[in-house]
C-alpha cells in the first residue's frame, strides 16, 4: 500500500532552527518543494483526524456586538457608524476593540492545539525574529496552515471584517488592501519573549489576542510610538481583544515575564506589496464602495 500525503508529510525532516535563522537557501527550497504535499496533508488531516462538528470555525466565535454591527453594515453601508462606535482610538492611527467572544475562543484554541499536535511540518514566521510556535497562515506562504476549515475562517475574518473596518478607519488604504497575509505568534519568557521596535510592511495590521479567560500573563505590552505627539502609548491585550493600526506606526512588544500570549497577526497590502505613500491624504470614500470585496486575484508576493 502506498503512503498517504499525510504520512509522507509527517516523515519529512524539518530544517534546523539554525538553518531557518540563517535563512539558508535549503530552507526556502524545503517549503517551496513541499508546498503541495503539505497542502494535501492538511486537507487529509482535517478529513481524518478532526471532528469539524466540534470545531466549527465561524463568526459565532466573534464578539456579538461586532458581528451584528458588521453584518448590519454589509446589509446597509449607511449603518457603518455602528461599527465605528465599537472602535476606540488609543493613539494616532491605532484602535482597540473586542474581536472574539472570550467564552467562545476555546473552540479556536482547541482547534489550534490539534494543529500544533498534528506533527505536520509548520513554517514559523520570520518577520523580525523566528517565532517557534507560530505558523504562516496565508496561501501565499509556502508551508502555510492549509487546513480547509481554518482557511475559510481566516479569509472570512480578512474579507468580511478586517478590510471594511480598515477602510473605515484609514480610507487612504483603499486599493492598497487587495492582498492578504497572516501569521500566528506565541510568546513565553523562555523562548520568544519580545519584538524590538519596527514598522510592518502592511497598509494595515490587525493583531488579535487568543488567550482564554484565566490564561494570564505579565509584561508583553505593545508600545506604539505616536508620530504626531512623540508619546509612547503602552497597551495590553485582554482575551479576544484586538488592536488595529496602520502598518507605518512604529511599535514593539515588551518582554513577557510570566505566562504566555498567543496572537493572530493579519495584514492587508496592495498588489506586489504596495502600501500608501507616507503622509497620504485621508480622503473620504463612499460607504457603498467601502463595503465590497476586491475582485483581484491573490498574487504570490510575500513580505517574509
Ligand atoms: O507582539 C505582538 O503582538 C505584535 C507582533 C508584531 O508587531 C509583529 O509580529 O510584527
Ligand atoms: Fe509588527
Amino acid at each position: 500500500m502506498s503512503a498517504t500525503q499525510l504520512q509522507l508529510a509527517r516523515a519529512l525532516a524539518l530544517p534546523s532552527r539554525e538553518a531557518m535563522l540563517n535563512r539558508e537557501h535549503s530552507v526556502q527550497h524545503f517549503w517551496y518543494n513541499n508546498d503541495q504535499l503539505l497542502t494535501q496533508a492538511w486537507k487529509e488531516w482535517e478529513e481524518t483526524e478532526v471532528d469539524t462538528t466540534t470545531f466549527t470555525l465561524d463568526d459565532s466565535l466573534l464578539d456579538k456586538n461586532l458581528r451584528e454591527a458588521v453584518n448590519a453594515a454589509w446589509q446597509n453601508p449607511s449603518k457603518e457608524h455602528l461599527v465605528k462606535s465599537l472602535l476606540e482610538e488609543v493613539a494616532t492611527d491605532v484602535y482597540q476593540f473586542q474581536f472574539f467572544d472570550p467564552e467562545r475562543l476555546a473552540v479556536l484554541r482547541g482547534y489550534l492545539e490539534k494543529v500544533w499536535n498534528a506533527n505536520i511540518p509548520m513554517r514559523p514566521p520570520y518577520g523580525i525574529v523566528l517565532n517557534r510556535r507560530g505558523a504562516m497562515l496565508d496561501k501565499r506562504s509556502e508551508g502555510y496552515l492549509a487546513a480547509p476549515s481554518f482557511q475559510a475562517f481566516y479569509n472570512q475574518i480578512l474579507n468580511i471584517y478586517m478590510r471594511p473596518i480598515s477602510r473605515l478607519l484609514f480610507p487612504e488604504i483603499m486599493g492598497y488592501d487587495t492582498q492578504t497575509f497572516g501569521f500566528s505568534i506565541y510568546y513565553d519568557p523562555n523562548t520568544d519573549a519580545s519584538i524590538r521596535p519596527h514598522t510592518d510592511a502592511s497598509s494595515v495590521t490587525l493583531n488579535i489576542n487568543l488567550n482564554l479567560p484565566g490564561e494570564e500573563f505579565s509584561g508583553s505590552e505593545l508600545d506604539f510610538y505616536d508620530q504626531k505627539n512623540g508619546k509612547v502609548v503602552q497597551l495590553s491585550f485582554k482575551p479576544g481583544s484586538a488592536m488595529i493600526h496602520k502598518g507605518s506606526v512604529p511599535h514593539a512588544a515588551k518582554p513577557i515575564t510570566s505566562g504566555d500570549r498567543t496572537n493572530l497577526v493579519l495584514w492587508l497590502f496592495g498588489d506586489n506589496g504596495r502600501i500608501p505613500a507616507p503622509g497620504s491624504k485621508r480622503t473620504e470614500i463612499d460607504p457603498i464602495a467601502r463595503w465590497t470585496t476586491p475582485k483581484t486575484t491573490p498574487d504570490g508576493y510575500a513580505p517574509f
